[in-house]
């Protein structure tokens, strides 16, 4: 009998919520656990090609996390995970990969946690819930975190928002993007951020989606990453232009998020792909752009685990 774990990608921050605002996005991460006489781990799949087929690989490594957590040994597994999720390009993998391996050790070892135990656990390791909260929970979610424990507050998806991801081929990890932030901001720079944070969550709530494009601007982590990430800049100030709600970094980057309207014809896209497109000429760069829409329910769990 095999267990098999759904998980969905996220985007992170949506500009000023650094650490603490993300939604989810019906991309996925799927782990399969089933008994087995020893431990066999198979990454399936072209974006997880290079991931360990073995302990080492992250999604086992965050099984066995749960396991010290509620002080309980795995049993031999014979585990499968495929990722439509890319890695390293702000789309939370690493979350959908932590995610899916908790709620797989967690059933595999007869559920000693709740969900909220989970999303603690899960932000514990990943440093912050902005990821995690909506992986498992789905649709928009702010939660605060005091290192311990998370509190996430679930947005249900305005009618008619929808998102534009550009998904550039190149890689850039989450580690190296924090690690070109300063260590402190100023008041003025904290108030702005603060305030803009509150507006973009106040704006997703209300459906005032024309508040967007001024809510969602940043000075905490974006002005610092934007050397990391060719076009951010040009995509951030345009984009509204071109048809964008508003637009932000996804997570860490590369990917760059930008949300559109959705009318009765489906995504009002075409002038904003054609500026994506202009952008990444220019800057030479090859990449994907996707319209998505905003994944409402989360992590799913399926079937049973058994030999
Ligand atoms: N399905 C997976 N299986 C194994 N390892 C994974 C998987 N998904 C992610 N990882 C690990 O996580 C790393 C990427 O994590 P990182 O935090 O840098 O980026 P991200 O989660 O994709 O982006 P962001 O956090 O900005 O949204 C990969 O390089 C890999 O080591
Ligand atoms: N809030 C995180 C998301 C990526 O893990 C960051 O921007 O660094």
């Amino acid at each position: 009998m095999t267990l098999e774990v759904r998980v969905p990608a996220s985007s992170a921050n949506l500009g000023p919520g650094f650490d603490c605002l993300g939604l989810s996005l019906p991309l996925y991460t799927t782990l399969r656990a089933r008994q087995a006489p020893t431990l066999t781990v198979v990454p399936r799949g072209a974006a997880l090609a290079g991931t360990p087929a073995d302990a080492t690989n992250y999604v086992y490594r965050c099984m066995e996390a749960l396991a010290q957590e509620v002080g309980r040994p795995l049993p031999a597994l014979h585990l499968e995970i495929e990722s439509a999720v890319p890695l390293a390009r702000g789309l939370g993998s690493s979350a959908a990969a932590l995610v899916a391996a908790l709620l797989t050790a967690n059933a595999v070892l007869g559920e000693p946690l709740t969900r909220r135990g989970l999303l603690d656990l899960a932000s514990r390791i990943e440093g912050h819930p902005d990821n995690v909260a909506p992986a498992l929970l789905g649709g928009i979610v702010i939660a605060t975190f005091d290192g311990q424990r998370a509190q996430p507050l679930r947005i249900e998806p305005p009618h008619g928002l929808g998102v534009t991801v550009l998904i550039p081929e190149f890689e850039l990890n989450t580690a190296k993007a924090r690690s070109v932030m300063p260590p402190t901001y100023s008041r003025e720079d904290a108030v702005f951020t603060a305030s803009h944070a509150a507006l973009t969550t106040a704006a997703l709530m209300s459906g005032r989606l024309e508040l967007l494009a001024e809510a969602m601007q940043d000075r905490l982590h974006q002005p610092y990453r934007a050397a990391l990430v060719p076009g951010l800049e040009r995509i951030l100030a345009e984009a509204g232009e071109h048809g964008a709600l508003g637009a932000a970094l996804s997570g860490a980057g590369p990917a760059v998020l930008c949300f559109h309207r959705v009318g009765h014809a489906g995504p009002e896209t075409g002038a904003l792909h054609l500026f994506l497109q202009r952008v990444m000429a220019a800057e030479g760069l090859s990449g994907r752009i996707l319209d998505l829409p905003i994944e409402p329910d989360g992590a799913s769990v399926l079937g049973q685990f058994g030999e």
